[in-house]
């Protein structure tokens, strides 16, 4: 279950840090007192995979990024990285001695340099050896073997960022930070940067944690989500379970559906469809070109479920599911209601008029089929 911040001393946390990442931070920045913003968090977080850090514009997500790099000093401020003290009350590593890759807004490259001049002026820097093949495995992970001799003021946007992550890549490091990324790439851009993030995000062994408020990004993304709100975390956890909370803060109106994993099991090049096997639940979503045995997400509105009491054969909608009702709550909108449902192994949402509600009798427990218009692949 996602669980809420708790910013008292964790100390069960510190001492179980041998394998995740461990940050407390109470900072108060000294010229903002009047206006009381304060980052105040306690967060263990997981040792592997992409946690995304989203919230609101002056949330706090860059000033925790910054306490863990060890370039903002909290006033209280403990950071353990898989048994690794960087921040106690007696210990501060500078930044530079910290083993992490930063990726910030805007690629940052040296202008007067190659791309593979600011690689190479990197891994000099960094001091460690490269181990065999990790220069090529990196370069073929971004896909910037072909601009590797242009000099940087002729990389596009996405191209630099790109360059800017081989380069954070290079220097090995044990935690990755990502500051928006995509933040100052169009939205053609950041479509094209994408697939290299997703691909980076199942390679690497290496936690990342990559701030963004956008919710596209989180979803396609995250294998975790911290959601900051006025410098505290108001919710975490596994990217499924954050999205199938009914009052998810991260969702708003029409947004509010559920993200499930899954694996395309078959295809029917007939009818250009793919099926999803996703944790018992088997879907058909149009083929966009996937592959057999392609781990996928997808991910179901509410709005495009509906509930009937009987399996509807003579019906267009290629998706039918056995469920039960978890619980129904009230929608921002009087006539609506949000109903969670549970699948084979999984969380449905159904968005349905209270008139719905009523006419089908719907309450906790209650055995009934959902009817799923459309499955979207996160893309
Ligand atoms: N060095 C600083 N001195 C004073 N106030 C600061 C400093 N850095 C950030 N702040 C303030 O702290 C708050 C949190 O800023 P932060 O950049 O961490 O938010 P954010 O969630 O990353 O926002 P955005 O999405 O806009 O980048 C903001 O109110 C900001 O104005």
């Amino acid at each position: 279950m996602p669980t809420n911040n708790t910013t008292t001393e964790n100390t069960e946390s510190i001492e179980n840090t041998e394998k995740g990442l461990y940050a407390r931070f109470h900072l108060q920045h000294s010229n903002t007192k009047s206006s009381g913003f304060a980052l105040n968090v306690d967060l263990t977080l997981p040792e592997s995979g992409l946690t995304a850090i989203f919230g609101q514009s002056g949330s706090g997500k860059t000033t925790l990024l910054r306490c863990i790099a060890g370039l903002e000093r909290a006033q209280q401020g403990h950071f353990v990285m898989k048994g690794e003290i960087w921040q106690s009350d007696t210990i501060f590593l500078p930044t530079h001695k910290r083993p992490l890759g930063y990726v910030f807004q805007e690629s940052s490259l040296f202008t007067h340099l190659t791309a593979k001049g600011n690689l190479d002026y990197a891994i000099k820097r960094s001091g460690i050896p490269l181990p065999a093949n990790l220069y090529e495995q990196v370069i073929d992970l971004m896909g910037i073997e072909s601009v590797l001799t242009n000099n940087s003021q002729q990389l596009s946007g996405g191209e630099k960022q790109r360059v800017a992550i081989a380069r954070a890549l290079l220097i090995q490091p044990k935690l990755l930070l990502m500051d928006e990324p995509l933040a100052s790439l169009d939205n053609a851009r950041k479509q094209e940067i994408l697939p290299y993030l997703e691909k980076l995000r199942s390679t690497l062994k290496t936690p990342i944690l990559y701030v963004s408020h956008s919710v596209e990004e989180v979803m396609r993304l995250a294998d975790h989500v911290v959601l900051m709100q006025d410098g505290k975390v108001a919710t975490q956890g596994h990217v499924e379970e954050v999205f199938s909370q009914l009052k998810s803060p991260l969702l708003v109106n029409n947004d509010t559906g559920v993200i499930w994993q899954g694996k395309i099991i078959e295809q029917d090049n007939k009818w250009h469809l793919s099926k999803v096997s996703c944790a018992g639940s088997d879907l058909w979503i149009r083929n966009n070109g996937d592959t057999l045995g392609q781990n996928v997400r997808v991910r179901i509105l509410a709005t495009d479920v509906s509930l009937t009491l009987t399996y509807h054969e003579d019906s267009s909608i290629l998706n039918r599911l056995p469920v039960k009702v978890l619980e129904i709550v009230a929608d921002k909108d009087p006539a609506m209601a949000l109903v969670r449902l549970q699948t084979e192994q999984n969380t449905l949402i159904a968005r349905l008029t209270y008139r719905s509600v009523e006419h089908l009798a719907l309450a906790e427990g209650k055995a009934l089929w959902a009817q799923i218009k459309s499955v979207a692949l996160v893309r």
